[in-house]
């Protein structure tokens, strides 16, 4: 085990018996030559030894990221509003945090292994969508891109047994896996799959008169073709429904005007466009890669 420089450079023999709280309690061993050291919590800059005597030590605090979790704004008009940052730290207390079933569980641990596994949404996400699912009572969805289905999965687990959810996904390898955990969750008969190119389907359902039926939409597919499919789904979405737009912040790409490659670009579009429309409300949050919630007015 190695150990950070600043406990190492306090004794070249210095050990650790156990973790380093926040609070620089830490229960240590020193061993010096012949004389065995020990102490039982270092709360200062001092070390006692077994016999009583003090021995001083410089021993510099541990790192803590706190600082780093919360960003302030730089411009005077929002005066010195803080806002939070998602450190590695607190993402992984956040995901401590997320109720997450067995079933999306298993699901995301094997897309783990597969290629694309990245595409998925987060934990925290899937429960954010199934949140918003529930609270506008929402019957019929439709996903665009489904992927190996951990996104479509928490909508359909949480949609009445009347409920019914659309699973637009080009690819038939990922839909075999998506297939097999509707299956295995008992929700099979709420999820209509379409294995073709999504706006080829969206447009079908249109022609087919389903219109304004729709309560909830997540938009989840080929980022240069967002304001295509946000078109079709504004069609499909009532008025007071939902439309959630996934990987607007892409991956923070958009606020940086040094990248310009067409994905980006595509969707600083998009989300300019969504910003100016009057058909609906928006809400951009900074949780996964970015979402806009739209609310169809
Ligand atoms: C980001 S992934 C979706 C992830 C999924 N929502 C989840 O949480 O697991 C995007 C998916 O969209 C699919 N896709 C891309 N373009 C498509 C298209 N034109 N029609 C249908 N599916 C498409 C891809 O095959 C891919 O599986």
């Amino acid at each position: 085990m190695m150990f950070p420089l600043f406990y190492r450079s306090i004794h070249p023999m210095l050990t650790l018996h156990s973790r380093v709280s926040r609070k620089f309690s830490l229960q240590a061993a020193v061993s010096s030559g012949p004389q065995e050291f020990r102490c039982s919590s270092i709360t200062s800059t001092r070390i006692r030894n077994l016999n009583g005597a003090v021995r001083a030590l410089k021993l510099e605090k541990p790192r803590s990221f706190y600082g780093d979790s919360v960003i302030v704004a730089d411009d005077d008009k929002y005066g010195n509003k803080q806002v939070i940052s998602v450190t590695p730290q607190l993402y992984k207390y956040i995901l401590a945090n997320v109720r997450e079933p067995e079933i999306l569980r298993d699901l995301r641990e094997e897309t783990t292994t597969m290629r694309g596994s990245q595409m998925q949404v987060s934990p925290d996400q899937a429960q954010l969508l199934a949140m918003l699912v529930q609270l506008i009572g929402a019957k019929r969805c439709i996903e665009v891109g489904v992927y190996t289905g951990y996104s479509s999965l928490a909508i359909a687990l949480v949609l009445p047994e009347s409920g019914y959810l659309v699973a637009c996904e080009r690819d038939e390898k990922s839909l075999e896996v998506a297939k097999r955990y509707y299956k295995r969750a008992g929700v099979s008969h709420k999820v209509d799959v379409k294995h073709a190119l999504a706006a080829d389907s969206l447009k079908s359902m249109i022609l087919n008169g389903e219109a304004c039926s729709y309560d909830f939409a997540f938009l989840d597919a080929e980022k240069r073709k967002y304001h295509e499919y946000f078109e079709l789904l504004l069609q499909l979405v009532r008025v007071g429904g939902m439309i959630v737009v996934d990987n607007v912040l892409w991956h923070g790409k958009v606020a940086d005007p040094l990248v310009n490659d067409p994905k980006t670009i595509s969707i600083r579009n998009f989300n300019k466009n969504i910003m100016e429309d009057n058909r609906i409300n928006i809400s951009m949050v900074p949780i996964g890669d970015g979402i806009t919630i739209c609310r169809k007015l």
